[in-house]
């Protein structure tokens, strides 16, 4: 098969799809593999380090998307990009389309076979290549609040760890899945009181075992929320219900009786976020001001610290890229975890949390396969 794969073109994406390491095992499994000149950049591999491993140079991303039979991506494909997907062709990338009519009416007319990184699941009922992205958002979530909370950013002007005679700040984070439980991790090695709330109670308790007494655990109620929410000086947005759109946990009612310049992550965004009043931001300009509570919503965090995350995000997904390299579409129906992550076949919606989301028509993905 012939595999390619662009420079990211989203504001401020550093990733990329495919790391030289990752090149050489396509290679080394017969495959011809094509990169656009400079799209390892950011993770300080040059063109050379890839045509080492294997590749062929491009000198532009059309080239790329005109040639390749699986295009390798990094973030949801720009509008300039649904224009050259086709039939017949791989899309393997994240998608995040619950909240995206667009990009999915672009996915649909192209007749593109696209399957979500962010869908595909494992064997523990974990999403394994949703992980380790969550795993770096998490991480940076503490830090991106941290700054937001300075006051020349527009926050309280509150450090996290407090200093020894003055009390630390509070953090509340919502979701206690892999974003949560790597952001508690950084909220407490900062020495903040933190707070994680879940629906799980399974879940509560395994955190409750692992930081042994260092957080508090809430089950998730409006109540509780609310409790949380107001006495807290950063609160982190960590939920998920796989492939749907984020539900709405933090009102704009919410916003007054919270504390002035409290400061809000979204880390849930690229879901449609779990406060209302949020809206996507970028690297450039991410955080905005609502009822002065401080929203940092950016939809592509990893991106700020590509090396770590591209190297972490290739780990995970060069096993199902290279099944789907190997057998093509055969690959999807020969493993029911790489076909969770079948959002988009030849005209169809094949998630039901997508469609469902959009209100659009649920196709079976091995039915749909089949047409
Ligand atoms: N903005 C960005 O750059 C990035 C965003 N993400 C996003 O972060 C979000 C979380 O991802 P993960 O931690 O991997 O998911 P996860 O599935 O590991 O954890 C989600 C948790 O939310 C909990 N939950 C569901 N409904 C809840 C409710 N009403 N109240 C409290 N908890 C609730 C679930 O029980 C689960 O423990 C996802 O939307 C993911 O796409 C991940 C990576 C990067
Ligand atoms: C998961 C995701 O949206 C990201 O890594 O950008
Ligand atoms: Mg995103």
């Amino acid at each position: 098969m012939r595999v390619g794969c662009p420079k990211e073109i989203k504001n401020h994406e550093y990733r990329v799809g495919l790391t030289p390491a990752a090149v050489r095992e396509y290679v080394g499994h017969g495959h011809d593999v094509l990169i656009e000149t400079g799209a390892g950049a950011g993770i300080d591999a040059p063109d050379q380090d890839y045509q080492a491993a294997g590749a062929t140079i491009v000198g532009s991303a059309s080239e790329v998307f005109e040639r390749a039979d699986m295009v390798v991506k990094v973030k949801e494909p720009q509008p300039g990009e649904w224009a050259q997907l086709r039939e017949g062709q791989i899309l393997y990338t994240y998608l995040h389309l619950a909240p995206d009519p667009d990009q999915t009416k672009g996915l649909l007319q192209s007749g593109v076979t696209a399957v979500a990184y962010e869908t595909v699941t494992d064997a523990r009922g974990g999403l394994p290549l949703l992980a380790p992205m969550s795993e770096v958002a998490g991480r940076l979530s503490v830090q991106a609040g941290a700054r937001a909370l300075e006051k020349a950013h527009g926050g309280r002007g509150l450090l996290l760890g407090g200093v020894p005679g003055v009390a630390p700040g509070k953090v509340a984070i919502i979701g206690g899945g892999v974003v949560g439980k790597e952001a508690a991790k950084m909220a407490i090695g900062l020495g903040a009181e933190v707070t994680i709330l879940d629906r799980s109670i399974p879940r509560l308790s395994d955190l409750d075992d692992l930081f042994e007494g260092r957080v508090m655990t809430r089950f998730s109620t409006p109540t509780a929320i609310d409790e949380c929410v107001f006495a807290a000086d950063l609160v982190i947005g960590a939920v998920l219900i796989p492939g749907a759109s984020a539900p709405k946990l933090v009102t704009k009612a919410m916003l007054p009786h919270m504390k002035k310049g409290a400061v809000l992550v979204d880390v849930a965004i690229d879901q449609g976020g779990c406060f209302e009043t949020s809206h996507a931001t970028t690297h450039a300009e991410p955080t905005f001001e609502i009822d002065g509570v401080v929203h940092y919503c950016v939809a592509n965090m990893p991106g700020a610290v590509p090396i770590t995350s591209t190297h972490a995000l290739n780990n995970a997904t060069l096993p199902f890229g290279l099944a789907l390299a190997d057998k093509g579409l055969p690959a999807l129906n020969a493993d029911p975890h790489l076909l969770a992550g079948l959002n988009v076949h030849r005209g169809l919606i094949t998630n039901r949390a997508v469609a469902d989301s959009l209100g659009q028509e649920f196709r079976e993905p091995l039915e749909a396969l089949k047409a």
